[in-house]
């Protein structure tokens, strides 16, 4: 009987590499609402008779912000996002990180995004050294893991560079100091989404460097990156595609080189 020649398995098709996404938002519209943003109708009589009467403030105005955004972020990418003042960059960043609910749309994430901003809550009348702590617990770590961090985490911030400013109430800092050990500590924690809300910019160009060497590790350690920057040399040395929102439209999203040519084109 004759015997069928073995043939050799095809090897499978190796797998393409899985993009996992991290981010989802999906035509997300937001509005911010202002009251009183009229004139003379703010007295406490006023609004007392507007509950009474069960009439709604007829001076709300509203700031259509953000309009009809949609991008998937996937792990391991750093993704810049780019527009002229008030374009809507720091509030599609706060609507992920779930501090603001959209009006319409959903956004959808994987694990816990962080948003780092230069408004990120540090006490002023604590010391640096307090504060180091308090945002490592603050972040989910353990005192022990704070402790393990807190020279690595003093020592990024170059806050000790010109004496012992740490062990100072946080209020003696300046702005870019504040700033420095802002990002500092939440860059002592691997973050599954972590944004960034123009913290680089206050830095000089040696702690610009130290972050933005440790953005690419972090990216390495398999979160995601958002990093909201006017400096297009820091988006270009970071990050390998860039979001471009324009009067809260998404004009662009793609390979950074691609969008920043552009940008640079429109802004000229
Ligand atoms: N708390 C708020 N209340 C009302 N309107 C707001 C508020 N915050 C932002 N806006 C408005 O929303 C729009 C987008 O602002 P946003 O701060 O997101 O812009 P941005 O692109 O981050 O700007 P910039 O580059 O100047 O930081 C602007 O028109 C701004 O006036």
């Amino acid at each position: 009987m004759a015997v069928a020649e073995q043939q050799p398995l095809a090897t499978p098709p190796k797998a393409a590499e899985a993009r996992v996404p991290t981010v989802i938002v999906d035509d997300v519209h937001i509005v911010y609402k202002v009251y009183g943003a009229g004139t003379g109708k703010g007295s406490a009589t006023a609004a007392l008779s507007r509950l009474l009467l069960r009439r709604g403030s007829p001076n709300v105005r509203r700031v259509h912000a953000v309009r009809g955004v949609s991008f998937t972020a996937y792990r391991g990418e750093a993704i810049g996002i780019i527009g002229s003042n008030g374009s809507g960059k720091s509030t599609i960043l706060r609507a992920i990180a779930g501090l603001l609910p959209p009006e319409s749309g959903k956004i959808y994430t994987d694990g816990q995004p962080s948003l780092l901003g230069v408004n990120a809550a540090l006490m002023n009348d604590l010391t640096g050294a307090t504060n180091v702590m308090l945002g490592g617990l603050a972040m989910g770590m353990t005192q022990e893991e704070v402790r393990e961090r807190y020279q690595g985490i003093v020592d990024f911030s170059g806050i000790n560079e010109k004496g012992d400013f740490i062990s100072l109430p946080m209020r003696t800092y300046s702005s870019g100091m504040a700033a420095r050990l802002r990002f500092s500590i939440a860059a002592a924690k691997n973050h599954d989404v972590l944004m960034i809300d123009e913290a680089l910019a206050t830095g000089d160009r040696a702690f610009q460097r130290r972050s933005e060497a440790r953005i690419r590790e972090l990216r390495k350690e398999a979160g995601t990156v958002f990093l909201v920057s006017h400096n297009n040399t820091s988006i270009r040395d970071t990050c390998d595609r860039v979001v471009w929102l324009e009067k809260g439209e998404l004009l662009m999203d793609g390979p950074t080189d691609e969008v920043i040519k552009a940008y640079e084109k429109h802004t000229k």
